[in-house]
């Protein structure tokens, strides 16, 4: 059945300013196989992905026909059913600070074909994403992005950042001893029954994380047709504790060794732990694995514990990288949403060169982080004042973000002195905000 969501009529303004490019602008119906399957074949396209094939198709389709799938057509091409532009977009939960969560509009597929590029077709998509979402009252946009230089200049702003490990195993000894517990083999099928589950508990902890769609439990886990090579190198080890509940997953694949058969690499795809026993074995896991000498993981917290369960923290090479990005269009709504660290009262003067944010608000939080936000007019003498963009805004929001940086950078003013070290201690999130997929 498809929400609501799915079905809102495309932005009027994008569709016009298309229109008068020769381009039409529109929802795709995910009902139509033939529709959906060309819709399927441009985004693949655009990613620089193969022509999908027939299973690849038909479980992407039952994996998402619920999002609000756009595309755009040239209707003088050779072949004018398939899309020289998509969008697919949906409402998704956002963890906040607080253990609460935020409604937020998820935009993924963004692609404009080759033949297509700079002539304005992903300003009109991207706008139109914007207004549609502020149209069905949702406060926030959200989006993982291919390349950090794209999305700034539409009010987005990182606010969850990855870290890409790379990890010597031969350097990697842990400071504690093994604990309690089991380790086996399972299936995919297994994980795909059990892991959503623990991710659940972690997720509503956890901001930043959103909920993970059945789909892309399945292609993590290599059950998901497309890609054989991953599908028959993917292992997975499940972690039970002595009671013999599940806690914990890896799916990994291990590549390489050639001649030296002690030289190969092992890929950590997913590591799902529940509780610190099941962190700690799951990792002292792969790294304990033979004929391994780097193990490698992407899209880790910045904030790994596994650096502090080693004698030897230099055996982790840790690169950060920006990876979820938010855009704050209703700035009462959003900053309420969340928790806060104690009492303040913060005044924020915003730019927003499309609007949706731009103005002032005041946030007063209780003793118990609990806040309350109002526009207004003039912003009182007696808050703390900061002026900034939708953008900094947005990658302040879930607190994993310092505050002095970015004035150090000169992107946040403090219009009253002391203001930015009053924002940072009113924002931090004691949970370092982390998003484990891709969307
Ligand atoms: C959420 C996601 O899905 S992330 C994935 C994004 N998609 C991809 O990376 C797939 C490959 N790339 C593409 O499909 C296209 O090149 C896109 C979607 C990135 C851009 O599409 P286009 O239609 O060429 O962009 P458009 O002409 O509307 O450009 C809009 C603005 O963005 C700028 N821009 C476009 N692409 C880029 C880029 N890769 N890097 C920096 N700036 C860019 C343009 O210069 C223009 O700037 P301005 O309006 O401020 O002067």
């Amino acid at each position: 059945m498809m929400n609501d969501f799915a079905k809102h009529p495309v932005d009027e303004t994008s569709a016009a300013s298309l229109a008068g490019n020769g381009l039409r602008y529109g929802l795709v119906d995910t009902s139509d196989r033939a529709s959906f399957t060309a819709w399927f074949q441009a985004d693949s396209r655009g990613f620089h992905g193969p022509t999908m094939s027939k299973e690849q198709v038909d479980s992407s389709f039952a994996g998402v026909t619920y999002r609000r799938t756009i595309g755009v057509w040239d209707e003088n091409l050779v072949a004018p059913e398939v899309p020289v532009a998509t969008t697919s977009s949906w409402t998704e939960q956002l963890t906040v600070p607080g253990s609460r969560s935020i409604d937020a509009w998820a935009i993924s597929s963004v692609t404009v074909s080759p033949t297509h590029r700079r002539r304005g077709i992903a300003r009109s998509l991207l706008e139109g994403e914007l207004r549609s979402a502020a149209d069905m009252g949702i406060p926030m946009a959200m989006l993982t992005v291919s390349e950090s230089t794209i999305y700034g200049r539409f009010g987005f702003g990182p606010a969850v950042f990855a870290a890409e490990l790379s990890i010597d195993s031969k350097r990697a000894t842990f400071t504690s001893a093994k604990r309690r517990g089991k380790l086996q083999p399972v299936s995919p099928s297994e994980f795909g029954s059990e892991a959503p589950q623990i991710f659940e508990r972690i997720r509503t902890s956890t901001p930043g994380q959103i909920k993970v769609w059945p789909l892309r439990w399945d292609q993590i886990s290599g059950k998901a047709p497309g890609d054989e090579d991953y599908t028959k190198k993917t292992r997975v080890v499940r972690f039970d504790d002595d009671g013999g509940t599940p806690r914990g997953f890896v799916v990994y694949r291990v590549t390489g060794g050639g001649l030296d058969f002690t030289n190969h690499s092992l890929t950590v795809d997913y590591l799902l732990a529940e509780n610190a026993e099941a962190y700690e074995a799951l990792w002292r896991y792969v790294l304990e694995v033979d004929l391994v000498r780097e193990v490698k993981a992407e899209l880790r917290s910045v904030d790994e514990p596994l650096l502090w369960n080693l004698t030897d923290m230099r055996a982790v090479k840790a690169t950060p990288v920006d990876h979820l990005w938010l855009r704050i269009l209703d700035v009462p709504e959003s900053l309420s949403a969340r928790q806060y660290s104690g009492a303040a009262r913060i005044g924020f003067d915003v730019s927003d060169a499309l609007g949706f944010a731009q103005g002032l608000f005041l946030l007063e939080t209780d003793k118990t982080g609990t806040p309350r936000v109002s526009s207004v007019d003039e912003l009182p003498a007696d808050a703390a004042i900061v002026a900034l963009s939708v953008n900094e805004l947005s990658s302040l929001y879930l607190g994993g973000v310092a505050v002095e940086s970015l004035v150090t950078a000169g992107r946040v003013r403090e219009v009253t002195a002391g203001a930015a070290a009053i924002v940072e201690r009113t924002f931090h999130s004691p949970v370092t905000p982390w998003l484990s997929v891709w969307f």
